[in-house]
């Protein structure tokens, strides 16, 4: 059976144009070992991508229903390192090194149309049944993760992103949007576009990833950052989990920038005060002063995912001493002394 992804007027080309893509297709996929995208029937689109769609498919040769990314345009890429072929390579590279963690979606192959023109890639992955991200399944809940249900999705998404940095790499991307859901729990880490080795992060143009996600230093547009970009966002998603709500919800760069520095004195005395009088304030000390761990303003002081991992928060240790410091603390302490070297204007440059 064909198999054929939905193509809609804007994907269709020139047939002189498709016929050189084609021949410059061929010698591309000549380099790599693709899967044949023919041995798969497609089913059902079930998400939309950046550069096509996600449909859930059926392996013929096994039967085996699986989930496949479609990347138009995945095969054309220079020898510069641009185009969309290194980044396909990358993704899938990334996804590869990561198998065998529950916590990140499976790659399986990559596929490409061994005989006929084109030249899109497929990523091929196991299908994670029921279609829901946590941005979906924030919304159908209508109100925030109890603090028990927040550490279990935290505990899983500290886990796969202390394996997926174990591998030099780091995400970059991630949000709720890229955080599949079960219900009964289980989550995730999906959408892998935007992964690359941390710390040879060229200098690029403008952020990746979702504005509102990303850490100061990728606002500030630092050409080298590494891991703690991504436990910065995992505090943003560990925030919105508890509040129901995003962190941050500007969209113009610099206003970010300006609410961040803002925002820092709330982080640094976060391990004492609720983050702004009532979003956060039903939260734990402990669980508090994990946030502010993942929330450090300056990427030399914030947690590894690994060390988050052994935070009180999720060993429980020292509970009944929490527990008392929250029964005492019915004034709450005076706010931190704050320091803002280097920063005589939000919008200076930042330290090298
Ligand atoms: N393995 C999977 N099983 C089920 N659904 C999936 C799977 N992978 C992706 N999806 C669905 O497709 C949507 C888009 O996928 P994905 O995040 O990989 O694309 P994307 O957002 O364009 O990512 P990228 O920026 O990496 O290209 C997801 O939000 C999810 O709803």
């Amino acid at each position: 059976m064909e198999a054929a992804l939905p193509v809609t007027a804007r994907n269709k080309r020139p047939a002189q144009e498709e016929a050189h893509r084609a021949d410059a297709g061929k010698k591309k996929r000549a380099r790599y070992e693709f899967d044949d995208i023919n041995e798969y029937e497609m089913l059902k689109e079930i998400g939309e991508g950046a550069f096509g769609v996600v449909a859930k498919a059926r392996d013929h040769r096994t039967g085996e229903t699986v989930a496949v990314k479609w990347i138009r345009g995945g095969l054309e890429g220079n020898n510069d390192g641009s185009g969309l072929l290194p980044a396909v390579v990358r993704e899938a590279g990334c996804l590869a090194a990561c198998r065998g963690h529950p916590g990140i979606v499976q790659i399986k192959t990559v596929a490409a149309g061994e005989d006929t023109s084109g030249d899109d890639l497929y990523i091929v992955m196991e299908l994670f049944a029921g279609g829901a991200t946590l941005r979906s399944e924030l919304a159908t809940r209508g109100r925030p993760f109890s603090e028990d249900e927040a550490r279990d999705a935290m505990k899983q998404l500290l886990e796969a992103a202390e394996k997926l940095h174990a591998t030099g790499t780091i995400h970059r991307d991630i949000n709720p949007d890229n955080i599949l859901a079960a219900a009964g729990g289980e989550l995730k880490l999906c959408g892998f576009g935007c992964a690359t080795p941390a710390r040879r992060v060229g200098c690029p143009e403008k952020p990746v990833g979702m504005l509102q996600y990303c850490a100061p230093e990728q606002l500030f547009g630092l050409s080298c950052y590494g891991p703690e970009a991504d436990v910065w966002t995992l505090g943003c998603v560990m925030a919105e989990l508890l509040a129901g709500e995003a962190l941050f919800t500007a969209t113009e760069e610099d206003y970010m920038i300006a609410e961040r520095i803002n925002l820092r004195d709330d982080i640094v005395s976060m391990g004492v005060e609720a983050f702004d009088e009532t979003m956060l304030d039903h939260v734990s000390v402990a669980g508090r002063e994990l946030l502010a761990g993942l929330l450090a303003f300056h990427s030399d002081e914030r947690l590894t995912a690994a060390e988050a991992l052994e935070h009180r928060w999720f060993t429980g240790e020292e509970d009944e001493e929490v527990q008392e410091e929250e029964e005492v603390q019915e004034e709450p302490p005076a706010a931190v002394e704050l320091e803002f070297p280097g920063f005589e204007s939000p919008f200076a440059a930042p330290a090298a």
